[in-house]
């Protein structure tokens, strides 16, 4: 319960993500608790890539939301969620855990444009889910064995959507990229800013205080 008037609302993140922490603080939120959502992320049958990202990203605040409302603590915050899906056409590519999985990613994507889809989910203290689609074009130098080799050494890759991180070594794959750049680490930044501050979650508020 807001107490003071430059008070700022309370905001959960229900995510697991550090990525999504990271870029969170980034742009000077702070979130009251991280409340993941554990559910099965496996796509439907002809599921599209950004049907996927919204079903999910959807499906995270729910869940997390459920939980937030059971806690006296938390009930009445903002819950925010998000979804990154890394597609080749309608072809989903998955988060790889083994290391063949990833190395098929990265053999897909060498060479290649391919779209990263990241849905944000805002729920909203009144309840209202708010969301937002973000698609950003990404294309990768052709990859060589011993490139695809030495990165699958690194473990970059690991649970990451389409078995790579931009924001790491695989930042020197990509040749192109059209849109915006945090939507391909896990949380575009532009596009939260405008779902929080439109629905009165003040974010550049405080900003006099920063760097
Ligand atoms: C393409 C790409 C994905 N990723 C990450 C972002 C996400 O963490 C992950 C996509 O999986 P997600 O299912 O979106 O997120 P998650 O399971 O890691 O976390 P949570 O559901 O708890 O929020 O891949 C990068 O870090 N860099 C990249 O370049």
């Amino acid at each position: 319960m807001p107490s003071s008037r430059t008070e700022q609302p309370r905001l959960v993140l229900a995510s697991a993500s550090p990525r999504r922490l990271a870029l969170l603080n980034q742009i000077g939120v702070t979130p009251a608790r991280l409340v993941p959502a554990d559910m099965d992320e496996t796509p439907e049958k002809n599921e599209l890539p950004r049907s996927l990202a919204k079903r999910l990203a959807r499906n995270k605040a729910e869940i997390s939301h459920r939980a937030v409302e059971q806690d006296p603590e938390l009930k009445g915050a903002f819950v925010l969620a998000a979804d990154t899906v890394v597609a080749v056409g309608r072809r989903i590519l998955p988060k790889p855990e083994l290391s063949d999985e990833g190395a098929t990613c990265l053999r897909l994507l060498s060479g290649r444009a391919h779209r990263v889809f990241t849905a944000v989910c805002l729920i909203t203290p009144a309840g209202k889910c708010r969301q937002k689609l973000v698609e950003t074009r990404v294309r990768f130098k052709r990859l060589s064995r011993d490139e695809i080799e030495s990165y699958l050494a690194s473990g970059e890759w690991e649970g990451k959507a389409g078995g790579y991180a931009i924001q790491g070594r695989a930042g020197a794959f990509v040749t192109r990229l059209v849109g915006s750049y945090t939507n391909v680490v896990g949380l575009p930044l532009f596009e939260t800013v405008t779902l929080l501050e439109g629905n009165r979650f003040p974010v550049s508020h405080g900003w006099g205080e920063g760097l």
